[in-house]
């Protein structure tokens, strides 16, 4: 009845001012001020509320009855979020703070250059007047900063390409990506124990080492650089080490990239915590490191120049003019630290091919030799392929694997190739893997014999040639003597 009454006499101008004036009057005497973060801000969609959400399934084991689940695309793991108009506290730098989730039915649709949700979302937050600053200045930067490393631990890492040359996407975007799921880890990969365990130590200490750069005045980035010969699992590698870490890779495609700007576009659009890989370096450009001397009418001084990078094709006059100088700039220089936490990884099949300032310290800090299977590998291959410890292949076929495994030469592979064809028969697997090895071994063996053999007889001729030679000297010698007695 007040209510009507309410409504017919007062029209609405007046109620509405009323409602303001209650409004003013309330939070004049309350003591919290309150936050409103809604899903949609005007037409786009408000970060801050997605970061929010994620960031409140994080604390959902401390309270919280009902809660609602989601599992996003790409995502591998549920997360947890508040239901309608559920409360939570969170505690932050001993400040209390409550959150709200409401969710309110949209009145009429009104016109919007995009469909927008039937329900209207948000989150309120709750806090005491004295805590404002403290919320403001931090508490909602620490809410951001949680919720993208959730984002990045929840979600499967991403791996980017930029394939489509210098063509930007319809976000600006030099770089497209696709979900990263390659099944590699340090597990997996068959490689000497002391130097996996070196390597997991360098990653673990770069990546809780924010304070350390900090304090060293470095950038917050380290340069890897994988070599050996195909097969050996330097891409295998890569997936481990970004599986390890929770990074995203970049996989850098030289040749695709025209310019040293363009190079720094892409580099500037990459985001921190990631890897970025440069895949056999030696055959996608031409690192060869020149003294030019630019005496010629240009001040006479000596500039150290880099070669521009000739097309595919071997055409010179093309568009691609990438030189190692950029590359290196790219690398190391001033804008290599636009964003922080970068692992640089470079690959190559022939580390002698690399020019020596790609390889120095700083650049690369850690040169990983990927090598042939060694014994322990092997044992590794082994136990990952067909589950066999060395109790269930016997000391007598250890022996014979220990062997032959150096002498082979076989990467790991030409291993996993002979396992996974005989993955149904284990006993065959092993029998098939020693008999691979000891045909290669053997075939090296006889290989170098040969080589040998050769080096000998060149050496003989070599010899010979020479014994020759000395003796026509000694001839003329006793000619010209012959010739002075005469
Ligand atoms: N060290 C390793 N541990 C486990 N598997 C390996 C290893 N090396 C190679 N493999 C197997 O061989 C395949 C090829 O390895 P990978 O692509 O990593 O070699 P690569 O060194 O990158 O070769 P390339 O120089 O040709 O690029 C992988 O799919 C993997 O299964
Ligand atoms: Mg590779």
């Amino acid at each position: 009845f007040c209510q009507s009454l309410l409504h017919t006499v007062f029209p609405p101008e007046l109620r509405f001012a009323s409602i303001k004036l209650f409004h003013r009057i309330f939070s004049y005497f309350s003591s919290y001020c309150y936050y409103d973060i809604t899903e949609i801000d005007g037409v786009n969609t408000n970060e801050l509320y997605n970061a929010v959400q994620l960031y409140l399934s994080s604390s959902a084991s401390i309270s919280g009855t009902r809660l609602s689940l989601t599992r996003g695309l790409n995502s591998s793991s549920i997360t947890f979020g508040l239901s309608n108009n559920d409360r939570l506290t969170d505690t932050f730098n001993n400040v209390t703070v409550e959150w709200e989730h409401i969710v309110t039915q949209r009145q009429s649709q009104t016109f919007s250059w995009r469909p927008l949700p039937e329900e209207k979302r948000g989150f309120t937050l709750r806090v005491r007047k004295k805590n404002k600053q403290l919320v403001l200045n931090s508490y909602l930067d620490y809410v951001m900063e949680t919720a993208s490393e959730l984002r990045r631990k929840n979600q499967d890492r991403l791996l980017y390409t930029n394939s489509r040359g210098g063509s930007l996407d319809s976000r600006g975007h030099p770089w497209e990506s696709v979900p990263f799921k390659h099944p590699s880890t340090f597990d997996t990969l068959a490689m000497d124990a002391e130097k996996k365990s070196e390597i997991i130590a360098d990653l673990m200490d770069f990546a809780n080492g924010e304070a350390f750069y900090q304090k060293t005045g470095r950038a917050w980035k380290r340069g890897y650089l994988l070599y050996g010969p195909p097969g050996t699992g330097k891409s295998s590698m890569i997936a481990a080490m970004a599986n390890y870490l929770g990074y995203d890779i970049y996989d850098l495609e030289l040749t695709e990239v025209n310019t040293n700007s363009e190079l720094r576009k892409l580099l500037m659009k990459t985001s921190s915590k990631s890897i970025i890989v440069i895949e056999d370096i030696d055959c996608s450009i031409n690192l060869t490191n020149r003294n030019k001397n630019n005496g010629g009418g240009g001040g006479g001084s000596r500039k150290h120049t880099y070669d521009a990078v000739s097309p595919p094709g071997g055409d010179d006059g093309g568009g691609n003019t990438i030189t190692l100088s950029g590359l290196l700039n790219f690398t190391d220089g001033l804008w290599s630290c636009c964003g922080s936490e970068r692992i640089f990884v470079f690959t190559t099949n022939h580390i002698e091919k690399l020019d020596p300032a790609l390889l120095r310290s700083g650049r690369m800090d850690m040169h990983i030799h990927m090598s042939y299977c060694s014994f322990q590998s092997l044992k590794i291959l082994l136990r990952n392929y067909l589950g066999f410890d060395e109790s269930d292949l016997g000391e007598e076929v250890l022996a014979e694997l220990e062997a032959v495994v150096v002498d082979a030469a076989m990467t790991p592979a030409d291993v996993s190739e002979v396992l996974i064809k005989n993955r149904r028969d284990k006993r065959k697997a092993v029998a098939e893997v020693v008999e691979a090895l000891k045909v290669r071994a053997e075939r090296n063996r006889m290989r170098l014999k040969s080589e040998v053999d050769d080096e000998e007889q060149e050496k003989r001729a070599l010899d010979s040639d020479k014994e020759g030679c000395e003796e026509k000297g000694d001839h003329n010698v006793e000619d010209a003597d012959d010739e002075k007695i005469h």
